[in-house]
């Protein structure tokens, strides 16, 4: 059964105010969308501050990025949202998020990952069912220019069909599920994650 538009919208706004209320999308600061058909997303209208979206603040586009919705500008990141929709079929939710841990650990990492071992909550990541699995989260340099960074982003998404995530340098998270509810608990595992990683670095002074 596919769920109606008006049903998707009220699950990024739902969505919005969680991800406020944690702290993980400050002021107008990150985007989310749902597949709202095979060839087509909703997503965020750019500038909106994400605690307070209502009905009119999401658009249709297709999967190139381009809005089906003349008058609202979809947000700045959108390739960014299309391309994974475009890269696998069973992805139903995207979400960004603006968190200070993320957004700090990107930056402490010169290395262009992370990986996580050993810790039980990986297994709120889809595909993980144990611990003993180790969950790689790429880098990337962030970018003004969306395209060049959706280029970049392409080749480890292709590489690498199991990926859960991937971090923006002194940005942000992506990650998304087959389902808004999906999405949501992979945000809070990353995050959970976040701060078990800058404790234990900043308790072993790395
Ligand atoms: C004030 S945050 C800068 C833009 C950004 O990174 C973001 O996530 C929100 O951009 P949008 O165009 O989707 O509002
Ligand atoms: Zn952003």
């Amino acid at each position: 059964m596919s769920l109606t538009r008006e049903h998707l919208a009220q699950e990024i706004i739902d969505a919005g105010r969680f991800l406020y209320g944690r702290g993980w999308s400050p002021a107008t600061s990150s985007n989310y969308s749902t597949r709202l058909s095979p060839t087509e997303a909703l997503l965020t209208v750019s500038g909106k501050h994400k605690g307070q979206l209502g009905l009119d603040d999401v658009l249709a586009t297709d999967l190139s990025g381009n809005s089906l919705e003349p008058g609202k500008k979809p947000s700045a990141e959108t390739l960014l949202h299309t391309q994974l929709y475009s890269w696998r079929p069973e992805i139903g939710a995207v979400l960004h998020t603006h968190s200070v841990n993320a957004t700090v650990l990107s930056r402490l990492t010169p290395e262009d990952f992370i990986e996580f071992e050993d810790y039980e909550l990986q297994k709120a990541f889809s595909g993980v069912s144990t611990h003993e699995s180790r969950v790689r989260v790429p880098i990337f340099d962030n970018d003004q220019d969306i395209a060049r960074l959706a280029a970049e982003v392409q080749p480890w998404l292709d590489a690498h069909p199991d990926c859960v995530g991937y971090l923006i340098r002194g940005h942000g998270l992506y990650t998304w599920g087959a389902r808004m509810s999906d999405a949501l608990r992979q945000i809070e595992a990353f995050e959970f994650l976040f701060e078990c990683e800058l404790k234990t670095r900043s308790l072993l002074n790395r």
